[in-house]
């Protein structure tokens, strides 16, 4: 068995939203929303969580987490070390800005970081699309920007593009949580042809759209006519949302993930009047159907993981992690 020669890794992961409306299970975009994951080898396994719903996450071995970092050192064929796992999420749980994909991410790349990286990036991305069933956010929070992948059940091939400086979004979440495996169920198993075709088209202008910069495109190219029609009625006010974001100053809308939240595309010169009016928009309709909701503005992010370099001895602890926040633009 090979020897660990690091004692502790920390590393920062973006959220990520996948779909972007037509690309289900294909198109994924990191954002600038962060979790911080730091490993160390200890002599039993411990847990600390900080960050919105995270305390409630299982603090045993039974951990996504710890069960995903042990994946990398069986196949590494790396003795099996006992933990200290401290996790940091500003991203929301179950809330379609892949929480699940960046709990996997971030565990695969520290843990191979602690054992000098013996996995390559692509072998992990192929691990984590295999336990997240899709490589949409698993592809963005792990290597940044927007990804294009496919994946046939055993390989994932993926294409990464730099997202157009212009663009930013406005993300309306709910505060109500929504599970992927629910968000799937209702999707049938069969779907028209013409809706198959209205898909491939859509998609396919979308990734030339945002290839090429031609954001004037996206209102037509982020249409969807295979997830998000049969996910309306789980999130009260979103048909509304879809329909009237354009005319409230979208560039284009979607439905983040598997929802509830709501990404909205936006120019980044777009007056501030016309944001504000485009984010009060967003919250009076969810408002309107009792549903309590938060925006934020968040950047797309064209860097993905990085494993932060910092001394061993420094903790992931919040003054720290407020001081990495401020002082390190990766
Ligand atoms: N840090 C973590 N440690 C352990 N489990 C986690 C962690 N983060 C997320 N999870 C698991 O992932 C679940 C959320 O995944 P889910 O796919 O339902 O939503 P999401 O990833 O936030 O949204 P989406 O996939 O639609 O973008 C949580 O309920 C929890 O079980
Ligand atoms: N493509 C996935 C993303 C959420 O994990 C879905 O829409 O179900």
């Amino acid at each position: 068995m090979k020897q660990i020669n690091q004692n502790s890794v920390l590393v920062r992961v973006p959220a990520s939203t996948a779909n972007l409306g037509p690309g289900f299970d294909t198109l994924g975009m990191a954002l600038s929303l962060y979790a911080w994951l730091e490993i160390s080898v200890a002599d039993t396994t411990t847990f600390e969580f900080y960050g919105e719903g995270n305390e409630e996450l299982p603090k045993d071995k039974s951990n996504l987490i710890y069960k995903v970092a042990q994946m990398v050192f069986l196949e590494a064929g790396v003795a099996v070390p006992d933990l200290h796992i401290k996790f940091y999420s500003d991203i929301p749980l179950t809330r379609g800005l892949g929480s699940s994909a960046t709990a996997i991410i971030a565990a695969l790349i520290a843990a191979n970081a602690l054992i000098d990286s013996p996995l390559s990036d692509n072998r992990l991305f192929q691990i984590a699309t295999a336990l997240e069933g899709h490589p949409d956010n698993v592809g963005a929070s792990m290597f940044g920007g927007i990804v294009v992948a496919a994946w046939d059940g055993e390989k994932a091939e993926y294409v990464k593009l730099t997202p157009p400086s212009q663009l930013t979004t406005l993300v309306v979440i709910p505060e109500f949580h929504l599970a992927t495996e629910k968000a799937r169920q209702v999707i049938p198993d069969e779907l028209e042809m013409a809706d198959a075709v209205f898909n491939v088209g859509r998609s396919s202008l979308l990734v030339a759209a945002l290839a090429t910069g031609q954001l004037q495109l996206l209102a037509h190219a982020m249409q969807d006519r295979l997830h998000q029609p049969y996910r309306t009625p789980l999130i009260p006010g979103m048909s509304h949302i879809l329909e009237q974001s354009v005319q409230h100053g979208a560039l284009g809308v979607a439905l983040s993930g598997a929802g509830p939240t709501i990404i909205t595309f936006v120019d980044r010169d777009l007056a501030a009047t016309s944001k504000n009016q485009l984010e009060r928009f967003l919250l009076e309709t969810l408002s309107e159907q009792n549903i309590t909701a938060s925006t934020h503005w968040l950047d797309p992010c064209n860097n993905g993981s990085v494993v932060m370099k910092q001394a061993v001895s420094e903790s992931l602890q919040l003054p720290f992690l407020d001081r990495i926040k401020g002082e390190i633009n990766v």
